[in-house]
């Protein structure tokens, strides 16, 4: 797949700081929670930062806007920054849609942000979230999700991934990019 095209040590000193990015139902969750095991650093869930006025409305299924995702960002961002300046490692699942949201986020994190981009077809989105139990998240939104999409760009550090070769791959695919990181995420 395309990508950024760096390793993981190619994003700078220290443990790494992990975006997983894309539309709802590509498995951010997923894979950004197994990706913080193997790394063995903090999974942070961005959906956790929503503001309940923002889960309320997509629970409505109305779209957020760049003014509802500001502060949901910002807080994103602190959260990252706190990570950053401690010198410790983060994988944050954040759909990050657009590349001005994802400049936010590595701005906070220096150099050391790395993006999973997670990158899924809008039927096998549609169907995922659809059939996900337990989530705010409509599946009638998921077109807007990918209205709103700007892919991972070549020179955004980090790797494309097909989010429909399951976890086993995907996680194959993610080691081959850590593969040389130090003795505390080298697992
Ligand atoms: N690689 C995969 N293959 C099949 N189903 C998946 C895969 N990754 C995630 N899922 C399922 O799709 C749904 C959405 O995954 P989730 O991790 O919640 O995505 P996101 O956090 O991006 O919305 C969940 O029900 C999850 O079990
Ligand atoms: O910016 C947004 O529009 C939301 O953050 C959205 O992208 C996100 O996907 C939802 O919060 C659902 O959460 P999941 O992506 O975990 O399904």
């Amino acid at each position: 797949m395309t990508g950024g095209g760096e390793s993981v040590r190619g994003a700078g000193q220290g443990p790494p700081i992990v975006l997983v990015l894309g539309v709802s139902g590509s498995g951010k969750t997923t894979v950004g929670k197994a990706v913080a095991e193997r790394l063995g650093v903090t999974f942070v869930e961005g959906d956790g930062f929503h503001s309940a006025a923002n889960v309320a409305k997509m629970t409505a299924g109305h779209a957020l806007d760049d003014a509802d995702r500001e502060p949901w960002l910002r807080a994103l961002a602190d959260r990252v920054r706190r990570s950053a300046e401690a010198g410790e490692g983060l994988v944050l699942a954040c759909s990050a849609l657009k590349r001005a949201y994802r400049d936010e986020l590595r701005a906070a994190a220096g150099a050391r942000l790395w993006c999973l981009y997670l990158a899924l077809d809008r039927d096998t989105a549609r169907d995922r979230v659809s059939r996900r139990t337990g989530h705010f998240m409509p599946a009638r939104l998921v077109d807007s999700q990918f209205a709103t999409l700007e892919p991972l760009e070549p020179d955004e550090p980090g790797l494309t991934l097909d989010a429909t070769v399951g976890l086993p791959a995907a996680l194959a695919r993610v080691r081959a990019a850590v593969a040389d990181f130090g003795p505390s995420t080298g697992r």
